[in-house]
């Protein structure tokens, strides 16, 4: 391999994990920065350190090494052979001795390394964790003796009494019509309470607003509402010196929301505040590091305050009954709804010959096309929200920069004059891939590309009307023929197709396909073979975390 991470000075298990497109070059970097600042020369604690640095790149908080199998090393790695890895004992008396990791949870932290439970943090991820583990606890020793708190009803008591509440379900349960019920009931009961409504991005913020739609509070993202410090990674205006006003604090798609940012949040709360999380702990994690939501809904000490929403207000049938199975981890539920009678739900195998997916993305494509040629926008971008396809990959032949090519090319063979001549042509969907908060637009955000006469203009969908902007203003837009599941959370589309990874990808979790299907109102058509459909229902992505052990 002639790969630029290929870390030519490597040696030892180091260099072969590197060479398996396990590691990469910052990965193995730092456990040799290990080597020269601490001493530490046993390959068996670099490996170990540069595992957790990998681990972490894909959302792990913790390497935990009696699950080391589970361990998702990347789309390129090939598996590694059993003999690679250090005999257990052996590996965990080196770290235990070594000077550069701190045994338990006690003690300084001015070593690199933690290990605790058998699990190794690097130590500022360990304090991140411990601190929100604090935290939590001291707010859940005040939270009002209840038993299991179900349905909206006791959401909504709780999180009108409790310091902490979380409200957990998956899409149409009532989750936002939930909130809407807590903001009234607070108006009422406790008028002189200051509210904030906080989602972890932007655009999760802007539709809070929007679906909340009395205009009397707005919903900020989270680095907004704690005052992010422009240049800063995660240092923030608000801290445990200089709390958040607010009374309540509300978070939507809690779900997305990281450890270290949880950790701010939490610190930044006034001890009279009361946090209401609401969320899909089932669905794919924080793109940093963390499973926030899933771990505080795995733990037993939380049993108290976190409400579940089960019943489903929007939509039943098929699809309901396919994301439940997916969630449950029923693959032969599933399989058995992908075969049956309900048309709205369907596995269809390799997409490229799939005629069900050309027919679904070409009708979709040429009423964004036809809308967009007559000049009508809110058709258009009705239009646009009417089909989407998604791939767990980026690249490769399951990824969505291949499948926004195939998607063009039968666009320009079926659609009697499209044209993909000129960067902005007519009919063009388009992503914002940034933050545009002086335009209103955010990271996700799509649009269409429409003409006034040879000008393009690119419409958006934008506080409940329409808007139109130059697209050269807004660069960095990106053709969003297909987009990723991740890209997708939050979002919902009349119908989903969704390409599979396959068999064997590490991306091919239960949580991408349950937060693929719920993306779905009417349909969804799932490209990939049977295999694929198992194998993502029977691997969980379990994150590395030690946040729900230790929360007890
Ligand atoms: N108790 C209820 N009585 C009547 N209608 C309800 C009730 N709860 C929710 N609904 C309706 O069900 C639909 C879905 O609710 P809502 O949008 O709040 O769900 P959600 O959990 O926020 O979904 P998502 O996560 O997809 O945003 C809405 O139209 C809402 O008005």
């Amino acid at each position: 391999m002639t790969d630029a991470h290929v870390a030519v000075s490597a040696t030892g298990p180091l260099a072969d994990f590197n060479l398996a497109g396990a590691l990469t070059w910052a990965d193995i970097h730092p456990a040799q920065q290990l080597g020269h600042l601490f001493g530490e020369k046993d390959p068996r604690v670099q490996l170990a350190l540069a595992l957790t640095v990998r681990a972490l790149r894909s959302g792990s908080i913790c390497l935990e090494l009696d699950r080391l199998r589970e361990l998702d090393l990347g789309e390129e790695a090939v598996s590694i052979p059993a003999d690679w890895w250090p005999e257990q004992a052996g590996w965990l008396d080196a770290l235990r001795s070594s000077p550069a990791v701190t045994v338990g949870d006690q003690g300084a932290g001015d070593r690199p390394l933690r290990l605790v439970d058998d699990a190794l943090y690097l130590e500022r991820h360990f304090a991140d964790q411990e601190a929100v583990r604090k935290a939590l606890l001291a707010r859940l020793a005040t939270a009002p003796a209840t038993g299991t708190p179900e349905g909206q009803d006791a959401a909504v008591d709780l999180a009108l009494t409790s310091p902490v509440t979380v409200i957990a379900g998956g899409p149409g349960v009532g989750k936002t019509y939930t909130i809407r019920r807590i903001i009234e009931r607070l108006r009422t009961d406790q008028p002189d309470a200051l509210i904030a409504l906080a989602a972890p991005t932007g655009k999760a913020a802007a539709r809070m607003t929007e679906s909340l739609g009395d205009g009397s509070l707005t919903a900020l993202t989270l680095h907004a509402l704690l005052g992010w410090k422009p240049g800063s990674r995660n240092r923030f205006l608000h801290d445990a010196e200089r709390p958040l006003p607010h009374d309540v604090v509300i978070v939507d798609e809690m779900s997305m929301v990281s450890m270290v940012l949880m950790n701010r949040l939490l610190a930044a709360l006034k001890p009279s505040a009361r946090l209401v999380m609401v969320g899909d702990p089932d669905q794919l994690s924080s793109v940093d590091a963390g499973s926030v939501l899933a771990d505080i809904t795995r733990a037993p000490a939380t049993t108290g305050v976190v409400a579940r929403l089960t019943r489903n207000y929007r939509f039943a049938g098929a699809i309901a009954t396919l994301a439940t199975a997916v969630r449950d981890g029923d693959a032969e539920g599933a399989l058995a709804v992908l075969a049956g009678p309900d048309a709205g739900v369907r596995l269809a195998g390799v997409p490229e010959g799939s005629p069900a997916l050309r027919e679904r993305v070409v009708s979709a494509g040429a009423a964004v096309f036809e809308a967009a040629s007559d000049h009508r926008p809110a058709d258009a971008l009705a239009a646009l929200e009417q089909h989407r396809l998604l791939c767990g990959h980026r690249r490769g032949p399951f990824g969505v920069t291949h499948w926004t090519r195939q998607v063009q090319n039968w666009l320009l063979a079926d659609v009697p004059g499209y044209s993909v001549e000129g960067e902005f042509h007519t009919g063009r969907p388009v992503m914002v891939t940034a933050n545009r908060t002086e335009f209103g637009l955010y990271n996700g955000d799509t649009g269409v590309i429409l003409h006034d006469g040879d000008r393009p203009r690119a419409w958006f969908s934008s506080g409940g009307g329409l808007a139109s902007w130059s697209p050269f203003l807004l660069d960095g837009l990106a053709s969003v023929h297909a987009m990723t599941v991740h890209k997708a959370q939050g979002s919902q589309f009349s119908h989903v197709s969704v390409v599979l990874p396959p068999p064997g990808s590490p991306l091919l979790t239960r949580e991408l396909l349950y937060t693929a299907v719920s993306r779905a109102r009417d349909s969804v058509l799932l490209l990939g073979d049977e295999e694929a459909v198992v194998e993502a229902i029977t691997h969980p992505a379990r994150r590395m975390s030690g946040l729900a052990r230790r929360l007890g």
